[in-house]
């Protein structure tokens, strides 16, 4: 808003109104970057899929470039391959790629580069147990390091929040925001840093008009602060496409465009595509790709030489001789259209000297220089000074240059596992649901079993309540991982891809996050459950059975974090409980170790069940247990030997089905470990 000043002036009478134009709301912290123009040459992109592995180009030999300071908009028809563009220069995608991408004009190095950039992802992922103010400085506390003071990082979350029109809404759960308010806080998270170019997957989709017009302007604004902002987007309004000031259009994986928004209507119509008065020039743009009008996408692409060209204001349309000189058989080479190349030279050489000239008030001289020279420095492979100008751009803008991340490992660690929980604090069924269960679960047990631990007559239904402990313990640990853990699956991939933290930190951090409440729910169950029952009452028996039961829960919810890993929830559900069956079978409750047949007793070995059972077994009738209370005539199982060897658990050892309990603990929690990081490699 402008504001207006009244000086009255006393001896005339007369009123002066000044007019102060506004001031932009500027980051004072987030000083002007240095600028980053990124360059992409002849970027082919290929996959292979089906049975015959055949390959399939998605991206076929692009080209072009994208500047500091302008907002730039990917656009094209659905499946023209923008998000794979958008995937492949921000490093999100590596393999399958053909070509150059440079940065300032030096050959890019990916890991410096993701220092400098951050990529919004289309779906705002963010932590629903946070409020937006927690979310900020989980970031600040990530991203700026310890040499920041908190005062700093303070002003730095203030101000960003309230540039983002964010500071009311400060103490919102970030579930309870609206999309809007979700996509500014995915960039007021990113913009902690200050990175000099970001990324954005879709900002608009989802959003009303109103809400992506805010979006569009809190983009340019950022742009104008001489960051290099790019962004897809499917088919903007008109009043949303003015705002762009570039424009980088794909169609069947070719560049059909790239150039200034406002030169989009002007270059179509040279090449006789006129777009219709008060027709949007987007849609426009659209329905000539998806060809409406005809097979007009060969005819861009060669116009623009698939990227080569960047038609600006103030600077000629590309010359019809350069179209001549395009060189037209790499494109349709890479877009596999070679038998149509002889069709195409015709094309483009009617296009030229019909349509290209027609444009008046244009002078076709040169291509774009700057774009050339760039390109030809690719080309020429004169990259003597690669990395300098990331370098550089470290050097100055951010913090710890040197370092992948902004934090020690171990401050990371420690930042998402107070955060881990605090989640855990709120989150209704991770906590207090699993506290219910336990205890009322225990106390129905404590009911069902009551008093039968020390009667000689009642063996057998208290070897059912040991067997039915580690059941309960095994499946309430277990599933509970599986359903919560692949929640959480991307918003570690968008924050360990934005160096936030490393995949060590973090794995680390909810390792440990969840043994406590775990240990504290397995302790109360015990607890009740060892009591009413009536189990020997002697401190070392106890300590015994409980470290056995907490062993295999914490085992369970190791299980879980590799199911969680390796496969999605509709799955894990289904198959963890499966999987599961043969190690109840072979616990050595339903069949004893001898009457297994030989070339199936290896499972016995794996079975963590079997191990438990086993050790609270041993905990309860083992260690010469005096003989048990008998109320009829005769008790087999009056004396507890009797019970072991009827279990064949005679020559067991207590000791080694902990051992055994602890190793499977470890190849689990690294078994899960690897997963996650092929989860992580796998999902680009
Ligand atoms: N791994 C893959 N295997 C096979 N085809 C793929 C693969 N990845 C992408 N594609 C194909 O590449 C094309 C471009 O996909 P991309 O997601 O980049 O399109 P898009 O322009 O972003 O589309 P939309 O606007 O609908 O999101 C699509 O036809 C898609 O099916």
């Amino acid at each position: 808003m402008n504001s207006f000043v009244l000086n009255n002036n006393k001896k005339s009478g007369a009123v002066k109104v000044m007019i102060t134009p506004c001031q932009p709301k500027t980051l004072s912290h987030l000083p002007k970057r240095p600028p980053v123009d990124i360059a992409f040459s002849d970027l082919m992109y290929t996959v292979t899929e089906g049975t015959k592995n055949t390959s399939k180009n998605i991206l076929k030999s692009v080209s072009g470039r994208l500047r500091s300071g302008e907002l730039t908009a990917i656009m094209g028809p659905s499946g023209a391959g923008k998000s794979t563009l958008l995937n492949i220069l921000t490093g999100y995608k590596c393999s399958g790629v053909k070509g150059s991408i440079t940065i300032n004009g030096h050959e890019r190095n990916l890991s410096q580069f993701r220092k400098l950039s951050c990529y919004i992802m289309q779906d705002n992922q963010l932590h629903a147990n946070l409020s937006v103010e927690e979310a900020m400085q989980v970031a600040t506390s990530l991203k700026l390091g310890s040499d920041i003071s908190k005062d700093s990082k303070y002003q730095v979350i203030q101000e960003i929040l309230e540039t983002l029109g964010l500071q009311e809404h400060r103490r919102t759960m970030t579930s309870n925001l609206s999309g809007g308010q979700k996509k500014r806080l995915s960039i007021a998270l990113e913009l902690v840093n200050n990175p000099p170019i970001m990324f954005f997957d879709e900002p608009t989709s989802g959003l009303d008009s109103s809400s992506c017009f805010q979006c569009i302007s809190l983009l340019k604004s950022l742009s104008r602060g001489g960051r290099t902002i790019i962004c897809t987007i499917h088919q903007p309004s008109a009043r949303l496409f003015e705002m762009f000031d570039h424009l980088y259009t794909l169609a069947e994986g070719q560049c059909v465009y790239q150039g200034s928004t406002k030169q989009l209507v002007p270059f179509l119509g040279t090449l006789g595509l006129e777009c219709p008065s008060y027709h949007n020039p987007a849609s426009y743009l659209i329905e000539v790709s998806c060809g409406e009008y005809g097979d007009n996408v060969r005819k861009l692409v060669t116009a623009i030489n698939n990227g080569k060209y960047d038609i600006q204001v103030g600077k000629p349309f590309p010359q019809p001789e350069n179209l001549n000189n395009v060189n037209q058989k790499e494109i349709m080479k890479s877009s596999n259209l070679s038998s149509n190349f002889i069709e195409i030279d015709k094309l483009s050489k009617s296009v030229d000297s019909d349509s290209l000239l027609q444009y008046s008030g244009n002078t076709f001289s040169k291509p774009d220089d700057a774009i050339n020279t760039e390109l030809s420095s690719i080309k020429t492979g004169n990259l003597n000074n690669a990395d300098e100008a990331t370098d550089t751009l470290l050097k100055n803008g951010l913090p710890s240059s040197q370092q992948r991340y902004a934090t020690s490992e171990f401050a990371q660690f420690w930042i998402v596992l107070s955060r881990t929980l605090l989640f855990s604090r709120r989150d209704w069924t991770l906590m207090y649901l699993r506290l219910f269960a336990h205890i009322l679960v225990g106390f129905l047990i404590g009911s069902l079993y009551y008093d039968i631990g020390n009667d000689g007559a009642k063996v057998l239904s208290n070897l059912g309540f040991l067997f039915f402990n580690m059941l309960f313990l095994m499946y309430t640990s277990m599933t509970i991982t599986i359903l919560s853990f692949p929640l959480e699956l991307p918003v570690l991939i968008k924050e360990n891809f934005n160096r936030w933290y490393s995949l060590r930190s973090y794995y680390l951090a909810i390792t440990l996050s969840d043994i406590p409440f775990q240990a504290i729910f397995c302790v109360m169950y015990v607890g009740i459950v060892y009591y009413m029952t009536s189990q020997p009452l002697e401190m070392f028996r106890f300590g015994m059975f409980l470290s056995a039961c907490l062993l295999i829960s914490f085992v369970a919810q190791s299980v879980g974090l590799v199911v969680g890993a390796a496969m999605n929830v509709q799955n894990g559900v289904f198959l963890a409980p499966v999987m599961s069956v043969p190690f109840l079978l072979f616990s050595g409750f339903f069949v004893s170790f001898d009457a297994i047949p030989i070339y199936l007793r290896w499972i016995t070995y794996l079975s963590y069940i079997r191990y438990g059972f086993e050790g609270t077994a041993l905990a309860t009738y083992g260690y010469n247990r005096t003989i048990l209370q008998c109320h009829q005539i005769y008790c087999h199982f009056k004396k507890p030997s009797t019970t072991l060897r009827e279990l064949d658990m005679t020559d067991a050892s207590f000791s080694l089905d902990i051992v055994a309990l602890i190793i499977i603990f470890f190849v689990l929690r690294i078994s899960a470990f690897i997963f996650l990081r092929w989860k992580l490699k796998s999902s680009r």
